[in-house]
């Protein structure tokens, strides 16, 4: 293997027990850092914003939660889970200011480091521990006895022992169940929005509407079209995670692998690999961070494709279909 995949055996949790540990932010990623870190054993406290309604969740779930300010002050590793864009303002007002010397601040993602969005203290330990899955998986999958595998990255190491900090956190989310790469924050903030926008969110959810609009352009039910292009797609996938390519080809029809081989390059053509150099090419030169950045201020352009997306049949099709499934939760 080209790299150090880390497991188990390789972190100690135990270097986190008797710190002061704080999560900042309870949504995706840190309800499922912060209840799996306790579930492992580690005494967590919860940072929200002054009024957040999310602190009686927090307590009602064991846990303690404060202000950011306070829960910040007194600790010896905190990690950053709220929103990318606002991490700057929050991180400036009220974590730095607050951070005793030597403490070890955490990230989920690169972003604000890479893009020097946040100003790092020298005597800060800076390290980077981010699941490569969505945070209610990273919760799910580690209730289940399972993992999601992560990534780890040392920027600041003034103490010199930032990487056992990362593993051991690594291993609390449920990491080192599946395989923690060390990485740097450039690799992991540029190759994470390369594959969230390419392939598994934009790229996905595209694909996904180009075939259901297909079928249904073409007379096909709305509901069948939904069935074969939407919620087939996780058995697939699926498969592919257990075993690979070569095993979900095991199992599918013949003819299904056959049109697999003569198809998949008239989808993805080379305009579509084209297109997906330019998505990383606005990455690594900083256009898509500028970009997002600047729509933060307005979100105009986000609450507008959340209202049209929502609209679109595929959504509404599919809210009916999943409502007869009586394993998914209302
Ligand atoms: N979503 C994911 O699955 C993944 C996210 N990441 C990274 O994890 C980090 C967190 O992302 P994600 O979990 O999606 O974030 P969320 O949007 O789910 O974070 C919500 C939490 O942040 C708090 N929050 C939101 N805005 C503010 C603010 N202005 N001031 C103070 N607190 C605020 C909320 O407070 P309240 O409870 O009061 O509303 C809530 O507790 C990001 O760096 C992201 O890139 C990495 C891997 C996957
Ligand atoms: C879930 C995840 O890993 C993403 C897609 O990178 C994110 O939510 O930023
Ligand atoms: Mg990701
Ligand atoms: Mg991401």
């Amino acid at each position: 293997m080209a790299v150090t995949v880390y497991t188990e055996k390789d972190c100690n949790i135990d270097i986190l027990k008797g710190k002061k540990v704080v999560v900042v932010g309870f949504g995706s990623q840190g309800h499922a850092h912060a209840l799996n870190l306790f579930d492992s054993g580690v005494d967590v406290t919860v940072g929200l914003r002054e009024g957040s309604k999310t602190m009686e969740k927090v307590r009602a779930a064991g846990l303690k939660a404060d202000t950011i300010a306070n829960a910040v002050k007194d600790a010896d590793v905190v990690m950053i889970l709220i929103p990318d864009e606002s991490q700057g303002k929050i991180y400036a007002e009220q974590i730095e200011p607050n951070l005793k010397e030597g403490a070890y601040l955490g990230f989920g993602h690169g972003f604000n480091v890479l893009y020097n969005i946040v100003n790092l203290r020298p005597d800060l330990n800076v390290f980077l521990a981010a699941p490569k899955g969505p945070g209610h998986m990273v919760r799910r999958t580690f209730v289940q006895g399972t993992g999601t595998p992560g990534l780890i990255a040392i920027e600041q190491d003034p103490s010199g022992n930032t990487k056992e900090i990362a593993l051991a956190w690594a291993q609390g989310f449920g990491g080192a169940r599946a395989g923690v790469i060390e990485t740097t924050f450039k690799e992991e903030t540029e190759t994470d929005l390369f594959g969230e926008q390419a392939v598994l969110c934009g790229g996905v959810t595209e694909l996904m509407k180009a075939g259901f609009e297909t079928l249904v352009e073409a007379g096909y039910e709305p509901e069948m079209a939904y069935f074969e292009c939407v919620h087939e797609m996780k058995l697939i996938v699926d498969m592919i995670i257990d075993g690979g390519f070569t095993s979900m080809r095991d199992s599918i029809s013949n003819t299904a692998e056959y049109g697999d081989y003569i198809t998949g390059t008239k989808v993805i053509t080379k305009e579509s690999r084209e297109g997906m150099k330019e998505v990383l090419k606005d990455i690594q030169d900083g256009t898509f961070a500028r970009n997002f950045i600047k729509e933060c201020e307005t979100m105009e352009f986000m609450n507008e494709k959340r209202k049209t997306e929502q609209e679109h049949q595929v959504e509404k099709v599919g809210n009916e279909l999943r409502g007869m499934m009586s394993w998914l939760k209302k």
